[in-house]
């Protein structure tokens, strides 16, 4: 479990990125931190491994407080996955995988063995670890990036916009493979995007933050749906634009479903 407690960070220069922020991310849980560019989500994300430190409040993970953790130690026991991959371009995708395995102590073939297991993992052949980071899709890096950082077998997995770089039919595919992979593993995790539809694909729980990081609701999909809090949760999950008006129309003796603007988006079952 991860909890903020009266978090805020202003930066040196003074642009306050979170304020006062209280939020519990429950243990075997998905929770998405969604909101639009500058309003906090990396900084909230980084405050969990020490990446960056609160201003005030602080942040529990299983109910001690990080900043009595060393850092790096902290670090190596959660994983991170960021959008760039940030896999190792001159070391093979074995050896990436491999490297948290080794820093925590494995022997080289046991480290490459545990490797090669986290590569089937999420979805990869293994023969592919002896290619180097740019031989592989954008797709595969990622799937490798998220390999790397389950190495140390962490109960926590930080995932910073993972899936933000590839186009929309790989990026469905790994929202598919990582709810896939949650259902097996059930890790705790912390999943920072922009984008409304991934949050709703992934979120057991979706935090909407506004500029400022303040949250401006937070509930399961279902709930921010059918109730949001206020106009700009409306407005930032689209349910005041064309797209989420959904209607029921017939035709012969098919329903299908259409938004405002009279376009198809699929058929109801029974
Ligand atoms: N090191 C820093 N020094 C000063 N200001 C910073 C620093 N890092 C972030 N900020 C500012 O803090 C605010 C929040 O930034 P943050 O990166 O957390 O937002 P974000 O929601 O993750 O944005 P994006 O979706 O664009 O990545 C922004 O106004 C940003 O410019």
């Amino acid at each position: 479990m991860i909890e903020f407690r009266s978090v805020r960070k202003e930066y040196a220069d003074g642009t306050v990125a979170v304020r006062d922020l209280d939020l519990v991310v429950p243990a075997h849980r998905t929770v998405v931190l969604l909101g639009s560019s500058g309003c906090g989500k990396t900084t909230l994300l980084r405050m969990v491994n020490r990446m960056v430190d609160p201003t005030s409040g602080s942040v529990l993970v299983d109910g001690e407080d990080v900043r009595g953790r060393d850092p790096v130690e902290l670090r190596r026991s959660i994983g991170y996955v960021l959008q760039s991959g940030g896999l190792l371009p001159h070391r093979t995708v074995v050896d990436n995988v491999a490297t948290v395995p080794r820093l925590l102590g494995s022997s080289r073939r046991d480290a490459e063995r545990r490797a090669a297991e986290l590569l089937e993992l999420v979805g990869l052949d293994p023969a592919l670890g002896r290619r180097y980071p740019a031989q592989l899709s954008g797709g595969q890096q990622q799937r490798v990036g998220v390999a790397r950082a389950l190495g140390a077998d962490p109960n926590i997995l930080l995932m910073d916009e993972p899936f933000g770089a590839v186009d929309p039919i790989v990026r469905a595919d790994l929202q598919v493979e990582l709810r896939r992979l949650q259902a097996e593993l059930g890790k705790t995790v912390l999943f920072v995007t922009h984008d409304v539809d991934e949050a709703f694909a992934l979120g057991d729980l979706v935090v909407i933050l506004r500029a400022g990081g303040e949250v401006a609701q937070a509930g399961t999909p279902t709930e921010i749906l059918t109730s949001p809090a206020d106009d700009f949760v409306a407005d930032f999950v689209g349910l005041r634009s064309a797209k989420r008006r959904l209607q029921v129309r017939t035709e012969g003796d098919v329903r299908v479903v259409v938004d405002a603007g009279g376009r198809p988006l699929g058929v109801l079952d029974a």
